[in-house]
């Protein structure tokens, strides 16, 4: 397990003068898989990228098993046996499974034209070697979320990767999903292949890797076996300093007279919603649980306009709506966070400061004239409060890192000031003190009598914030619980496996 397979020597990086890598280390031994974690914007997928031949790093050296390598373009590091696994599912849901795998390198026939039946034989040879449990020629739009990812997986090894890197492969995945992806690395491991697994999870990070490495703005913080860590240890790590209570439950007394929003036996056959019912409380902070497909997200884009339904009523204010785009849906009071930040939430082509004054041009608009400076002190003051890291106010969102782009699309909501938040995981990929401060933030929105709708996976999540939450099941609300009512996570647990 000792063998070094990999390093990365004092390894720097600079974006316009500005360093974002410094002198950085890291190591992967074979058959080890090691995490890479730090704060959102500390450099992780820019050392990865320099890995992969994305980006070119401008000094340090790197080393597969002990020989000196150049990786100028990604052609280099896939001859040196490097692969990413993306997180972004680069699968075709309407090819095979082994046409997928094969993909741009498919086996061809003598006549140079694609020898399909090969293309299967070859692709059930390599499923069966990583005993992934999936019939080659079906369609992959057939199997869940979590044999994707496998297939993914199975396609970055038939390119003979020995190295493997993984950026949050279970931020869409379930529990029992998740359960199935470590099964299958550890069989990976046992197998020889080393994997990097970058996540802002950090309980999983315990579970699975044997290494961990820390970076903090740039800079190697510690590399450590992770049986010698402590959770506390590495959040304290990532951050730099120590976190306060930000998880502990706070009860808060919420009148439950008149709803904000009153929502009545929604149903659509196309989106799986079968008669939801629910109500929103002035200053509530209602928690949406359960499994992918449940009908979770479905909820909150027919709510905001996106997707239509057959029967039921929405009222806000006790006024019916018939609310059918999301701009009818801002006009009502409602705002989105979306789970898909970077298809659903931004223009990443735009600047911080355009991206967060989006809702609210017309708000800014005097006359004919925007106001600049008003403009500019609802983006700072937002940066500041939401810690932003960015270069300034007119740096272009694209070049955020993932979690700060997920700050932007909140306090472009923010900014808007609407009377309902419907926030689709708004933690997902950000790290843990960023966290805590959305978690501040939507306890700080729902004392100011916003309320608000939060879908989560992340139960430790929901039950530190939530008044109610509700449990969904086959797009049906299969229960309604008081915060006060829930004692442990893994009652919550059983209920969202059970409902
Ligand atoms: N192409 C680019 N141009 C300018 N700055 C960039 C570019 N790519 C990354 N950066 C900056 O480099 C820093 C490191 O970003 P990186 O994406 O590596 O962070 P990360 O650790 O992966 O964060 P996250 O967990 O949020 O994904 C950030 O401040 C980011 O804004």
């Amino acid at each position: 397990m000792c063998e070094l397979l990999l390093k990365m020597e004092n390894i720097s990086k600079s974006f316009d003068k500005i360093k974002v890598l410094k002198e950085v280390n890291f190591e992967l031994r074979k058959g080890e898989i090691h995490a890479l974690v730090g704060g959102n914007g500390a450099g992780k997928s820019t050392l990865m990228k320099i890995l992969t031949g994305v980006y070119k790093k401008d000094s340090g050296n790197i080393f597969i098993n002990g020989t000196k390598i150049e990786i100028n373009e990604p052609k280099d590091a896939k001859v040196n046996g490097i692969a990413m696994v993306f997180q972004e599912f680069s699968l075709v849901p309407t090819l095979t499974i082994a046409q997928n795998i094969f993909l741009n390198q498919e086996p061809k026939n003598r006549l140079g034209l694609i020898d399909d039946k090969k293309c299967l034989k070859k692709a059930q040879t390599l499923l069966n070697s990583l005993h992934i449990d999936v019939h080659p020629e079906e369609t992959i739009d057939k199997y869940s979320v979590a044999y994707w990812q496998l297939v993914e997986i199975a396609k970055a090894l038939s390119y003979n990767s020995k190295i493997l890197i993984m950026d949050e492969p279970t931020s869409s995945l379930s529990e029992n999903e998740t359960e199935i992806l470590f099964d299958f690395m550890k069989h990976l491991k046992e197998k020889g292949i080393s994997i990097i697994y970058i996540s802002h999870r950090m309980e999983e990070i315990l579970k699975i890797a044997d290494r961990v490495t820390i970076l903090r703005n740039g800079e190697n913080v510690l590399t450590q076996n992770s049986s010698s860590l402590t959770l506390e240890q590495i959040i304290e790590h990532i951050v730099g300093r120590e976190l306060e209570h930000a998880f502990e439950w706070q009860k808060r007394d919420i009148e439950r007279k008149e709803p904000v929003l009153k929502v009545k036996n929604l149903y659509s056959k196309r989106h799986n919603l079968n008669n939801i019912s629910f109500e929103l409380y002035p200053g509530e902070i209602l928690g949406v649980a359960g499994l992918m497909g449940s009908g979770r997200t479905e909820i909150v884009e027919s709510l905001f306009g996106i997707k239509s339904y057959d029967s039921g009523e929405i009222r806000i204010n006790n006024k019916k709506v018939n609310i059918k785009s999301p701009q009818e849906a801002m006009n009502a009071g409602l705002a989105l966070v979306p789970e898909n930040r970077r298809t659903k939430g931004l223009i990443l082509d735009h600047s911080v400061k355009d991206n967060i004054l989006l809702p609210i041009l017309k708000k800014l608009k005097e006359k004919l004239f925007i106001n600049d400076k008003k403009g500019r002190d609802i983006t700072e003051k937002l940066i500041k409060t939401l810690s932003i890291k960015t270069e300034g106010i007119n740096q272009k969102v694209k070049f955020l890192s993932g979690g700060n782009q997920q700050k932007v699309v909140i306090g472009k909501w923010t900014a808007h000031q609407p009377e309902i938040f419907l926030m689709d995981e708004p933690t997902i990929g950000v790290d843990i003190g960023a966290k805590t401060e959305i978690i501040e933030l939507i306890r700080s929105l729902a004392i100011e009598n916003k309320s608000i709708v939060i879908i989560s996976s992340e139960l430790q999540e929901l039950l530190a914030i939530s008044d109610r939450i509700i449990v969904l099941k086959n797009g049906m609300v299969a229960r309604a619980i008081n915060r006060e009512d829930i004692f442990s996570e893994e009652e919550l647990q059983h209920a969202v496996q059970k409902g």
